[in-house]
C-alpha cells in the first residue's frame, strides 16, 4: 500500500519514515514539507543515504491535497498543532485515510480545546469522523476508521497506566496526581532556547504547571473509560535525555479496593491479567518498576504498580518512548489495525541496552 508523510522533516515524521522501512506491505510514495520542498530527504537527513529503496519518491513535495490523493491511499500528518486542522478536511474529502499525530482533533469539546491549546478549535465535521487512537482501548473503532487522531505522548503513558484502576473502580476518580518526565525530542526539532543542550543538561524542571494541553486529553479519555468526571493534577518535567517518558501516578484507594484488601502483589496480578493479550504493554513483576531504557526505541509501554498501604495510595509507574508508542509507533500500530494486519507488523523489536 502506498502511504505519505506530511511533516516528514520533523522528529515524528522522520521516525515514521524509519519504522516504515520494516513494514512488508508499505511503499512510501509521498514526503511532504512546508519549508524544504524540492530537497531530497537524504540531503536533509544524510543518515538515510542508500537506505530508501522502499520510498518511491525521495524528493520533498509541497503540501497539496490533490497531489497527495493521486499518489497515496493513506497519509500520516506530523505537523505542529493548529496546522493539521486546516488540512484534514481536504484530505478526507479526497477519500484519503488519515492518521494525525498532532493534538488538533483529540479534544471533543471546542471550548476546552481552545482553553488549553490557546488556538481555535478545528472544524467539527472532520473530528466527528475521527477516532482517538489509543489502540489498546479503541481497537474496534480504529479498525473501522478512515481518520485516526493519534494520542499525545504523555496521555499514552498515563492512560495505559491508570485506565485499569479507574475502569475497575479501584482508585478515586478525583485527586489523581501525575508526575511525568520527558526527554527533549518530545518538544520537536524546531530550534528553541528551552531545549538547547546548555539549558537542559545537568538540570530538570517542571513546566506548564496547571496548564499543559495534555491535561484535558487525559481527563477526557479516563472519563470515557469510567463514565465519571476525572480530575487530575498533571505536572510534566523536561529531563536531560533525548527519548523517553516516565510517568509516576498516585491515586487514592476506593472503599471497594480497601474491602478487597488490595496489595501490591494482587494489584500486579490484576494488571498482568488486564493486559495479558496486549503485545505492547508489559507489566513488571511485583516490586519491580520500569526505566525508560527498557522501552527505548520500541513501541512498548512498561508498567509497574505498588500499593502503599500506610497512605492507602496506589502508585503506578509507566514508561514509553515518546517517539514510538507516544507517536510514530502507535500511528503504525493503528494503521495495522485499520488494514486488518497483525498489529505488530513493522514495529516489533527489542530495546537497545546499554
Ligand atoms: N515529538 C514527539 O515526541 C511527539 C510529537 N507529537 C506531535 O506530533 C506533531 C509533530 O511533532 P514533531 O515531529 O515533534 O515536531 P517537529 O517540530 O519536529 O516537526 C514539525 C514538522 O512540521 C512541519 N511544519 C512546520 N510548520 C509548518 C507549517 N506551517 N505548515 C506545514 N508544515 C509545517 C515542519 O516541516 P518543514 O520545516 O520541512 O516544513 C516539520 O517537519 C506535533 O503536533 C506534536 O505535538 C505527538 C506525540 C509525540
Ligand atoms: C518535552 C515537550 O515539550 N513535550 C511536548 C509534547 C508536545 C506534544 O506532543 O503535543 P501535542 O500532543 O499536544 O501536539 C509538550 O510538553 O508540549
Amino acid at each position: 500500500m502506498k502511504v505519505g508523510i506530511i511533516g516528514v522533516t520533523g522528529y515524528g515524521g522522520i521516525e515514521l519514515l524509519r519504522w516504515l522501512k520494516n513494514h512488508p506491505y508499505i511503499e512510501v510514495a509521498y514526503l511532504g514539507s512546508h519549508s524544504q520542498a524540492g530537497l531530497d530527504i537524504a540531503d536533509v537527513y544524510p543518515h538515510l543515504q542508500g537506505q530508501l529503496e522502499y520510498v518511491s519518491d525521495t524528493q520533498l513535495q509541497e503540501i497539496n491535497a490533490d497531489v497527495i490523493a493521486e499518489k497515496v491511499e493513506l497519509v500520516f500528518l506530523s505537523l505542529p498543532s493548529g496546522i493539521s486542522s486546516s488540512l484534514v478536511p481536504n484530505l478526507l474529502e479526497k477519500d484519503l485515510k488519515v492518521i494525525d499525530l498532532a493534538g488538533d482533533f483529540r479534544i471533543r469539546d471546542a471550548s476546552i480545546h481552545e482553553q488549553w491549546y490557546k488556538k481555535q478549535a478545528p472544524d467539527r465535521r472532520s473530528q466527528s469522523q475521527g477516532v482517538y487512537g489509543l489502540t489498546e482501548f479503541n481497537r474496534a473503532d480504529v479498525a473501522k476508521a478512515s481518520f485516526v487522531s493519534n494520542p499525545g505522548c504523555y496521555p499514552t503513558s498515563v492512560a495505559l497506566g491508570l485506565a485499569p484502576l479507574l475502569l475497575h473502580d479501584l482508585i478515586e476518580a478525583k485527586g489523581i496526581i501525575i508526575d511525568a518526565k520527558s526527554g527533549t525530542s518530545g518538544a520537536g526539532r524546531g530550534a528553541a532556547v528551552g531545549t538547547l543542550f546548555s539549558e537542559v543538561q545537568e538540570s530538570i524542571h517542571a513546566y506548564k504547571i496547571g496548564a499543559h494541553q495534555h491535561t484535558p486529553e487525559i481527563e477526557q479519555f479516563l472519563a470515557d473509560v469510567t463514565g465519571k468526571d476525572v480530575l487530575t493534577t498533571f505536572t510534566p518535567h523536561l529531563v536531560p535525555m533525548t527519548r523517553g517518558i516516565l510517568s509516576t501516578m498516585y491515586g487514592q484507594l476506593t472503599d471497594k479496593a480497601r474491602e478487597m484488601n488490595l496489595t501490591s502483589d494482587s494489584l500486579q496480578e490484576f494488571y498482568q491479567g488486564f493486559y495479558e493479550k496486549e503485545k505492547f504493554v508489559r507489566i513488571h513483576k511485583s516490586g519491580d518498576f520500569p526505566k525508560t531504557k527498557f522501552v527505548y526505541g520500541t513501541n512498548f509501554c512498561n508498567i509497574g504498580v505498588y500499593v502503599e498501604e500506610r497512605t492507602e495510595r496506589v502508585i503506578v509507574v509507566s514508561a514509553i518512548d515518546n517517539m514510538v508508542k507516544g507517536a510514530a509507533g502507535q500511528a503504525i500500530q493503528n494503521m495495522n489495525v485499520m488494514y486488518g494486519w497483525d498489529e505488530a507488523t513493522g514495529i516489533d523489536n527489542i530495546p537497545l541496552i546499554p
